[in-house]
């Protein structure tokens, strides 16, 4: 039982064809897989970049360096203000009055003024509102207003009241300069200070409020005043000698009529010349405080062509450009690379004028031709510029090319920098139609994108510099090294900036790097591991194998796993294993052999297989039961045929035995189309079966036979087709092959082994004769040890019955065979676990015939 159940096998040696291969030591290359554990990887200290890009370049401590100073193109919209004027009729503004008091308005209307004469002009100037009262324009919210038609204008031509919205403020009527400035201007000087480069325009019909706006009076400063407040508050408060302002003052006008005019309103300012996008001449003048500014711009002003028109007594008839540049003072010897030469425009437009209105006539009417044709240029810039950004494919139209002003202005016109726009408008009802035309015409300009770019191109070539007296320092040596050091500033910072970019990017980089190691160290762990516990599966199998190799030395192994494998359906053939339900399965097969053996053992005999007996023991009395049922089964008159024996061997002996459907089994060798049945082979005796219980496990019966016949297989060579451990047998079956071939067999009962042996004695045993054959020794007393004295029941035919009494042990119990029984004790090896696994072949039943009919037949 043991060795059915468990597979030890303690005497054998496992040889490996393949032993395990060393590892060969690598002396020179160092293994590519790092180290398993992190703790064991060279400490290498990170590279600081994060460090260096954390650094702030700009330590200007005077000005806030911006997180926006250096960083790509912003994308913004166009900003778009809308200021409307009150409603302020002005006294004498009559037609009368147009020309005749145009220097005299000027001089009143110019800021600063003389304080004395403060109070005259602010007499003069009454609020009175609106016969109607009403205006034609109403402030929705902050940034949408309505414009209404006045009602003669909806009864006859049927217009309707215009919504216009999307500004970035609407400045009501009663919005103060400081308001406007607060939340216009304020934004552009941040960041002109911080190095961006801004504009101003302001746009509108004349009389609107844009003098008034960009400039103001002396009781409410206009935009100007309030930047160079707010630049020397700002710079000056912390470090006067972080940056220099200059500021440059210049008017575009007409020349007669003809052509274009560019006046340089300093001091000493004289006409200049445009070249490209860049005057030449330009003064400059470096502004120190607050009032040298003012002082500077009002003399500006003063300069500034003015003429009184029916809709504005100090109508401007230029175009007034006002810069004020920021340079960065490198006297300390300090490197600023965050901060940038900048500068800030201010455009203080004429305002478009329609004739019917101003009345203009003569100089008053060409300079209303110029100024409404470089307003329409403008507009024609924006709109182009806007269209463009629309689509794409459509070109930016060259209209800057059509005005001084907009080739001076067009790095803003088409997008390149950053600018805003602020509409006055008046709101009177006879306002309307200018109001109505400016609305229209700016209010797309919202959806204009511009890039906020964070240079500062140099506009002004060949500027002079003006001294804090107003004398210009016209030196060209300065003018050229300062020129030369702005530009090498400029290389220097570009540089600076992309070396700047480039880090960043190689940050980017590496940190993607990092990641891709970091998991790429990830899946070498685990292909490691992988590859681990393959090995240490291959080698368990390993080791499986080796013992298999030496436990399935039988074939019935295979067959036990065959049948546990049909027992367990669900189970793979791979995966029948060793495992104890197995081996619980095998030892109740087994059992079950044994305890039907033992079932069909005569009561009276003493063979029964027990458990506790040894294998050999057990061995023995197995077929001495199998050698007694045999000679029943021959007494009670039917006979085993040999073809049966061909197949099947000793299995089926054992499964006839184990089996209660004899009839089937035999009616199934029947049907079976075996050459040998055909020729009705006798009856076996009990020493056939037992030499072929003897050969069970060599060959098959029907290969002896041929062999024999064949003269393969003598008595010479017989011993090496043996079992070498059945050496009693082998000399039992030499004797009895030699007997056969002498023809000595002569008892019935001593039936040859196998089929042609059977047939050959029975063709010569005669009834008379049959004691006649003589046998030698040996088999003769193989033969005389046999149970002869059976009684035969002729008449019964096991194939015919299912009673299971025919292979029942008969009642009178026969004596084993003596040496029968000694040859089988004389089989030591023979272990128990074939009888169990023999139930899994494929059996070809015992045929047993009735011999009475087989002669009948015969
Ligand atoms: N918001 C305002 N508050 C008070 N007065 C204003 C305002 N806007 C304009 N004015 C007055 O209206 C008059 C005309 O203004 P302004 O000269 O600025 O118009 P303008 O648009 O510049 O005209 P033009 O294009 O002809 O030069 C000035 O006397 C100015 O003081």
């Amino acid at each position: 039982m043991e060795t059915l159940s468990s597979p030890p096998c303690p005497n054998t040696v496992t040889v490996r064809r393949n032993p395990h291969r060393k590892a060969r030591p690598t002396t020179t290359t160092k293994p590519l897989v790092p180290p398993s554990s992190s703790s064991d990887r060279p400490e290498i200290a990170p590279f600081p970049i994060d460090d260096i890009l954390s650094i702030q370049i700009n330590q200007n401590p005077q000005i806030e360096p911006s997180s926006s100073s250096i960083q790509s193109p912003v994308s913004e919209n166009l900003k778009v203000y809308l200021r409307i004027r009150p409603i302020v009729p002005l006294k004498g503004s009559s037609r009368s009055n147009v020309g005749n008091h145009n220097e005299i308005s000027r001089n009143k209307n110019v800021w600063p003024q003389n304080p004395a004469s403060k109070k005259k002009n602010s007499a003069r100037e009454t609020c009175t509102k609106n016969k109607s009262g009403e205006g034609c324009i109403t402030v929705n919210d902050s940034q949408s207003v309505t414009l209404s038609p006045p009602p003669a204008l909806q009864d006859s031509k049927r217009i309707k009241s215009e919504v216009y919205q999307g500004f970035s403020h609407v400045f009501s009527a009663d919005s103060s300069q400081n308001e406007v400035y607060e939340k216009m201007v304020s934004p552009l000087v941040k960041d002109f200070l911080e190095g961006k480069s801004g504009m101003l325009t302001a746009l509108g019909p004349s009389g609107s409020g844009k003098t008034h706006t960009v400039f103001g009076s002396p009781r409410e400063p206009g935009m100007i005043p309030l930047v160079l407040q707010q630049i020397f508050k700002q710079t000056y408060g912390s470090n006067p000698n972080s940056r220099l302002f200059y500021i440059s003052m210049f008017e575009i006008c007409s020349e007669r009529g003809k052509g274009e005019r560019i006046f340089d309103l300093s001091p000493d300012g004289a006409d200049l010349s445009m070249q490209r996008s860049t005057i030449k001449g330009l003064q400059e003048a470096i502004i120190s405080d607050t009032s040298h500014a003012e002082s500077l711009i009002a003399s500006a002003i003063l300069k500034r062509a003015t003429a009184m028109t029916n809709t504005n007594r100090q109508s401007s008839r230029s175009q007034c450009i006002i810069n004020i540049r920021s340079v960065v003072n490198k006297l300390d010897g300090e490197v600023d690379l965050q901060s940038n030469d900048a500068i800030l425009t201010i455009v203080d437009l004429a305002g478009a004028e329609r004739e019917k209105r101003t009345g203009n006539q003569g100089t008053r009417l060409l300079e209303s031709n110029f100024i409404n044709n470089t307003s329409m240029v403008f507009g024609l810039c924006l709109r182009s510029l806007l269209e463009h950004q629309k689509n794409p494919r459509k070109p930016l139209q060259k209209h800057f090319q059509n005005s001084l002003l907009t080739r001076y202005l067009r790095d803003y016109l088409e997008g390149k920098k950053r600018m805003a726009l602020i509409l006055t408008v008046r709101s009177g009802q006879e306002d309307y139609l200018d109001t109505s035309h400016v609305l229209r015409q700016a209010s797309p300009y919202m959806k204009i994108k511009l890039d906020s770019l964070p240079d500062s191109p140099f506009l002004f070539k060949g500027v002079a510099t003006i001294n804090k007296l107003g004398a210009t320092d016209s030196d060209p040596l300065e003018s050229d090294s300062l020129e030369k050091s702005g530009r090498t500033h400029r290389i220097m910072q570009s540089f600076a900036k992309a070396t700047w970019n480039v880090l960043k990017e190689y940050r980017d980089k590496l940190r993607l790097a990092e990641s891709e190691i970091q998991n790429l160290s990830e899946n070498l762990r685990n292909e490691k591991t992988k590859y681990f516990e393959l090995e240490k599966e291959l080698k368990d199998l390993k080791c499986c194998c080796a013992c298999t190799k030496e436990n399935v030395a039988d074939d019935n192994i295979v067959e036990v796993d065959a049948l546990y494998v049909e027992e367990c359906p669900n189970l793979k053939r791979s995966e029948c294993d060793n495992t104890p339900e197995k081996d619980d399965f095998i030892s109740r097969q087994v059992e079950d052999v044994i305890s039907q053996v033992n079932a069909r053992a005569s009561p009276s005999s003493s063979k029964e297989i027990e458990h506790d007996k040894d294998e050999q023991e057990i061995h023995t009395t197995f077929f001495s039961i199998v050698a007694e049922e045999c000679a029943n089964k021959m007494s009670s008159g039917n006979k085993i045929n040999a073809d049966k024996l061909d197949e099947s061997k000793i299995s089926a002996v054992v499964h006839i035995f184990s089996t209660e459907d004899v009839t089937g089994v035999c009616s199934q060798l029947h049907r079976n189309t075996h050459p040998a049945r055909e020729s009705g082979y006798p009856g076996m005796s009990l020493k056939g079966m037992c030499v072929v219980l003897n050969f069970g496990s060599v060959a098959s019966s029907s290969s002896l036979v041929e062999m024999v016949n064949d003269n393969t297989i003598s008595t010479s060579n017989l011993p090496e087709m043996l079992h070498k451990e059945d050496e009693v047998a082998e000399s039992e079956i030499q004797n009895l092959i030699e007997n056969l071939r002498n023809e000595n067999v002569a008892d019935d009962n001593i039936v040859g082994v196998d089929a042609l042996y059977v047939d050959e004695v029975n063709a010569r045993a005669s009834p008379s004769s049959s004691k006649k054959i003589e046998l030698d020794k040996d088999e003769q007393e193989i033969h005389t040890t046999e149970p002869l004295e059976l009684s035969v029941a002729p008449e019964k035919d096991v194939a015919l019955t299912q009673d299971s009494t025919v292979f029942h042990a008969p009642t009178s119990q026969p004596t084993p065979n003596a040496s029968c029984k000694s040859l089988k004790l004389e089989k030591p090896k023979r272990r128990l676990l074939p009888a169990s696994s023999i139930l899994l072949r494929d059996i070809g039943a015992l045929d047993v015939e009735d011999e009475t009919e087989k002669s009948r037949v015969s």
